[in-house]
């Protein structure tokens, strides 16, 4: 039979419904956010997932979405890993700015190139911004040498997939049944390297808050397809 992994973008934030750059910076789930994620563990339950183990990222609303998740499919007991490798790409300058502003100030193009390309940097954050993660409490005992000042998503890629190859599919290959609440790009990243997308295909890979997407893989743990619930 093949093996599953689900896969999951936290629900709706306070900074997705005011359409702004979110990346690491730390903000809850909206309303519409809880719900979401009260709906994806409904969509599990009806479909009797059972999860041994949970993986999420630093950030509040993943690891939200992830609780709230687990106690309503009554899973509360799972072990959960937090990892930074997870988070959403850090954004750089274009943290806590409005998308649209933003796309009349740099053009519709340049902000889409950022947004959807694989190897487009936003503009870096300076080392003394409240949006370095290096001055933020929850990356003190990482070198701050490796700390973002912004990322594309290939930098994305670069964190994310060593800790699924290292971390995550050890796991796989004991036959655990894994959850993943991660972000739009940490998955996209994740999918784009699972499902081997050139580059230049990616841009069309956007994946919408609160949906469990389900990943098989064969017996030999080879990616087959992903599909949502
Ligand atoms: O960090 C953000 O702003 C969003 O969660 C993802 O943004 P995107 O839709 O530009 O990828």
């Amino acid at each position: 039979m093949n093996k599953k992994v689900v896969l999951i973008r936290h629900g709706e934030s306070l900074w997705n419904k005011l359409n702004k750059f979110t990346g690491w910076t730390d903000i809850e789930l909206s309303e519409k956010g809880i719900l979401e994620a009260v709906n994806a563990a409904y969509k599990l339950s009806n479909q009797n997932f059972i999860f041994d183990i949970a993986y999420t990222s630093y950030l509040k609303r993943a690891i939200h979405t992830l609780w709230i998740i687990l106690k309503k499919i009554n899973h509360s007991w799972i072990p959960v890993n937090k990892t930074w490798k997870l988070n959403e790409r850090h954004y750089g300058a274009l943290q806590g700015l409005n998308k649209d502003t933003t796309a009349l100030q740099y053009g519709e193009k340049e902000v889409y190139l950022w947004r959807r390309s694989f190897i487009a940097i936003p503009p870096k954050v300076q080392l003394s911004s409240k949006f370095f993660p290096g001055n933020d409490v929850k990356y003190l005992h990482v070198n701050p040498n490796i700390l973002p000042t912004s990322e594309s998503l290939q930098c994305t890629q670069n964190r994310v997939i060593p800790y699924w190859k290292k971390i995550i599919t050890k796991t796989l290959k004991q036959n655990k049944r894994i959850l993943i609440v991660a972000h739009g790009n940490s998955l996209r990243a994740l999918i784009k390297y699972l499902n081997k997308i050139d580059d230049e295909k990616v841009v069309n890979l956007d994946i919408p808050t609160g949906h469990p997407i389900i990943y098989e893989f064969d017996e030999n743990f080879k990616p087959l397809q992903y599909y949502f619930l």
